[in-house]
């Protein structure tokens, strides 16, 4: 990035407004003191993030019922849809919580990040169980397409499942789908088919997002956009009030949101338009060999420490493609994600 120089006018101008933005800050959280020591909110209780807007974010509470608009206390950063808090809630005279404000952050079991407009890391959402990897019958994925989404998931120690749809679409003897799907299933990939065509089309999915908190990513077409419609059929309307606000200015941002599925057997589904482009992040060239799950039992074990398993002697990895151990297709499709690192 080019160093700007700033005028001496512009750098005092940015620093009156980020001290009055630390002053408003901290006479909120002066107050929110104040409120806390005068008994205005009600006890700490558990609740999870399902949305939320700079400083301030909903919250629902994990005993049941509607999110609560709340803000953060001061010494807390960083919290993103999905993460659980600690909160407290305060009541209008008939008893309804009507705001909130979160006193802590619980631990996270994962974090998906993506890179912001400067390329920095950034958490979008967290405390995801699974990366349900879409891909349909039409248009036809490429094994290397799909092996580029497992190496991205495996990156974020999230648990990926593969989702064909469109099956309706399949022909009769399923032809080459079939095969290159059971190659992932042979790896251990869980792998679901579902058609937004058919009545019963998502009881497979149903069962797997049962229970999980879940993410979907994939290409453009494949169908996310109409499984997740189908999935919370309610949401629409909500959906759509929302983004009306947004039009009007309200939120700019679109944030993560977090949506608890009306199937019987609960579950939870993430969702925004940069989760849904997941896939497309950098990684270097150790992570996409880890990202190969068959690798790992041979990584470490190059006759080379810094083998680049191309032509080295002693490569345990070509010796394990040689064995019949490694799909000489998937280690190639790990070479061609290599060289394009290098073009990246
Ligand atoms: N035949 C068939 N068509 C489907 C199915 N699911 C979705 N489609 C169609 O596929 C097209 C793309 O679906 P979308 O849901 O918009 O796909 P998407 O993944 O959200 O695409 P982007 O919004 O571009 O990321 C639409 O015309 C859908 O009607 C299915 O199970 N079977
Ligand atoms: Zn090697």
């Amino acid at each position: 990035m080019s160093k700007r120089k700033l005028s001496r006018q512009q750098r005092w101008r940015i620093d009156k407004i980020q001290a009055e933005r630390a002053a408003r800050a901290a006479r909120k959280d002066e107050q929110d003191s104040e409120k806390l020591a005068a008994g205005e909110y009600g006890p700490e209780q558990p609740g999870r993030v399902t949305a939320h807007f700079g400083r301030t974010l909903d919250v629902r509470p994990e005993a049941g019922g509607q999110a609560v608009r709340c803000h953060l206390r001061a010494n807390l950063e960083g919290l993103v849809t999905g993460d659980r808090v600690i909160w407290r809630g305060r009541q209008d005279p008939a008893g309804h919580t009507v705001e909130g404000v979160v006193v802590a952050r619980g631990e996270r079991d994962s974090v998906l990040e993506r890179p912001d407009a400067r390329g920095q890391l950034k958490p979008v959402a967290a405390n995801i169980d699974q990366i349900l990897i879409v891909f349909a019958v039409e248009p036809a994925p490429h094994a290397n397409l799909i092996d580029r989404y497992l190496v991205a998931a495996e990156a974020t120690g999230i648990a990926p499942v593969l989702v064909l749809n469109k099956i309706d679409l399949l022909p009769e003897t399923g032809g080459e789908l079939r095969d290159l799907l059971a190659r992932y299933e042979a790896l251990g990939y869980p792998v679901v088919s579902t058609t937004t065509e058919r009545e019963d089309g998502l009881s497979a999915l149903h069962a797997r997002l049962a229970g999980r908190t879940s993410v979907f990513v994939g290409q453009s077409g494949v169908g996310k956009s109409s499984l997740i419609d189908r999935l919370l059929p309610d949401e629409e309307l909500r959906i759509g009030a929302l983004s009306k606000d947004s039009r009007k200015g309200t939120h700019t941002t679109t944030t993560a949101r977090l949506y608890a599925l009306p199937a019987a057997a609960g579950g939870e589904l993430i969702d925004s338009p940069g989760i849904r482009e997941f896939g497309l992040v950098h990684l270097d060239e150790q992570q996409v060999a880890e990202g190969f799950i068959e690798f790992r039992d041979h990584l470490g074990r190059c006759r080379f420490r810094d083998c680049r398993h191309r032509h080295e002697p002693g490569c345990a990895l070509l010796e394990a493609v040689e064995r019949g151990e490694i799909d000489p297709e998937r280690f190639a499709s790990y070479r061609r994600i290599v060289d394009s690192l290098a073009q990246g």
